[in-house]
């Protein structure tokens, strides 16, 4: 089996480490015992956070023991962000955050055998702790002058709206963790993103002060575009997240199919656990053949698996070829059928419409001349079947699942309608 920190490498998910050598060496002698945290600062993780998983799997794959950390305490304080303080969420939230959180984690790790997986919450050990002695025992081995050289604090201080003491703090309580889950389990590496370098050389430092141990760490890359933006941005401005209700299945999909060229190679190597043939495969096809974005196809395939399920990614593949013509749109499901349509616009109209007042209500056409052109030049489908005839209205029992119509202009343009009273 191949070094798992030389895959790593190779999938381009190492952006900052400790020295890897020692690192490698430790890794050789047996399972290592390794973690990773997550605060419930939303009601899900999006995708950003899943990076973190699969890195966290693809250890445990190589047989090392991961720890999975929620923040129930770290939650409750907030981790400062360059641009502004966190609005702080009450102590119901965060505790319903964390049990949500946990249950999106947990189908991702092996909790039997060997190198079992762990959750634990800092909560736990966070809360029963005195202020005095975290002073004493905690703050004492954190110098100042170093805390506010860390980049989220000094980009805070230099701006107006400065930052809070509580959210100065949080890097102890980071370190403090890992220094926890050193003692508690023999935790000897954190991983994490890039920009919790801060956060992570907290708990290094704390544990060579108090336990003269070196520790390691390994950091990923942030996922961002070519243009150098946070990538997983929906189209909406709002993150992909990983819970259904909040990005549909459809939509994930989407924004991974519609991926830049340039994009596909980084993400199938960081995302996947496609073999390296595999990717290297998809990569020379999509240099070759970028129009076909087999590549894009084979991303959004695998992740919308990874994280919704084999049975929801059939739906989803089915209902983004159905809507483009090329299958049957009576095998979609409401539910799948509605979260595409909300995607491309969905407007509600009354049973007996005619043709052209649905694609003018639908947005499609801007008028009854465009809607008759339209329509005399073949081009204008409900549910996938050529209108004849502009005037034809629309009844009832032409709705597929969940009362829905699907209009489509052109071969790509489509919109939905709600047939019911209005
Ligand atoms: N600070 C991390 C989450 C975290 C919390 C506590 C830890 O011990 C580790 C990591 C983040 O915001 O992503």
């Amino acid at each position: 089996m191949t070094d798992v920190l030389d895959d790593l490498q190779w999938r381009g998910l190492i952006a900052l480490s400790t020295d890897l050598d020692e690192l490698r060496a430790e890794m050789a002698k047996g399972p290592l015992t390794y973690y990773c945290g997550f605060d419930p600062t939303a009601p899900s993780l999006h995708i950003g956070n899943l990076l973190q998983i699969i890195t966290v799997r693809r250890l445990q794959l190589a047989g090392h023991r991961p720890l999975a950390l929620v923040g129930g305490a770290t939650g409750l304080i907030g981790d400062p962000r360059p641009s502004a303080e966190r609005q702080l969420n009450s102590a119901d939230t965060v505790a319903e955050w964390v049990e949500r959180i946990r249950g999106q984690i947990e189908p991702f790790l092996d909790f039997t055998g060997d190198n079992a997986a762990r959750m634990v919450n800092n909560l736990d050990w966070t809360a029963p702790m005195s202020a005095i002695d975290f002073l004493r025992d905690v703050g004492k081995h954190f110098r100042v002058n170093k805390m506010l050289t860390k980049d989220a604090v000094s980009a805070r201080l230099n701006s107006d709206a400065g930052i809070s003491y509580t959210e100065f703090s949080y890097q102890i309580l980071q370190g403090m963790d890992f220094l926890e889950l050193f003692r508690r389990y023999g935790c000897r590496l954190q991983t994490g993103g890039s920009d919790q370098w801060g956060n992570l050389t907290a708990g290094t430092d704390l544990i060579r002060r108090v336990a003269g141990e070196s520790v390691h760490l390994l950091a990923t890359p942030l996922l961002v575009n070519s243009a150098g933006e946070k990538l997983g941005k929906s189209t909406g401005g709002g993150s992909l997240w990983m819970d259904a209700s909040m990005t549909s299945p459809y939509s994930l999909y989407q924004y991974f199919v519609n991926l830049e060229d340039d994009l596909v190679g980084g993400l199938l190597r960081k995302l996947t656990f496609l073999s390296r043939e595999e990717i290297e495969a998809l990569e020379k096809e999509t240099a070759d053949r970028p129009a076909a974005r087999i590549g894009q196809r084979r991303l959004a395939e695998e992740l919308t698996r990874i994280v919704h399920g084999a049975h929801e990614t059939e739906q989803v593949i089915a209902a983004s070829q159905a809507l483009f013509g090329r299958g049957e749109l009576t095998s979609l499901s409401a539910s799948t059928l509605r979260a595409a349509l909300s995607e491309a616009g969905l407007v509600r109209a009354a049973p007996g419409t005619s043709v052209a007042d649905l694609f003018i209500a639908a947005g499609l056409v801007s008028s009854r001349n465009e809607a008759r052109r339209t329509v005399a030049e073949g081009g204008a489908y409900v549910n996938n079947e050529r209108v004849g005839d502009a005037e034809e209205l629309v009844a009832a029992d032409r709705a597929l699942a969940g009362g829905l119509l699907v209009l489509r202009k052109g071969k790509r343009t489509f919109a939905g309608v709600e047939l019911g009273s209005i």
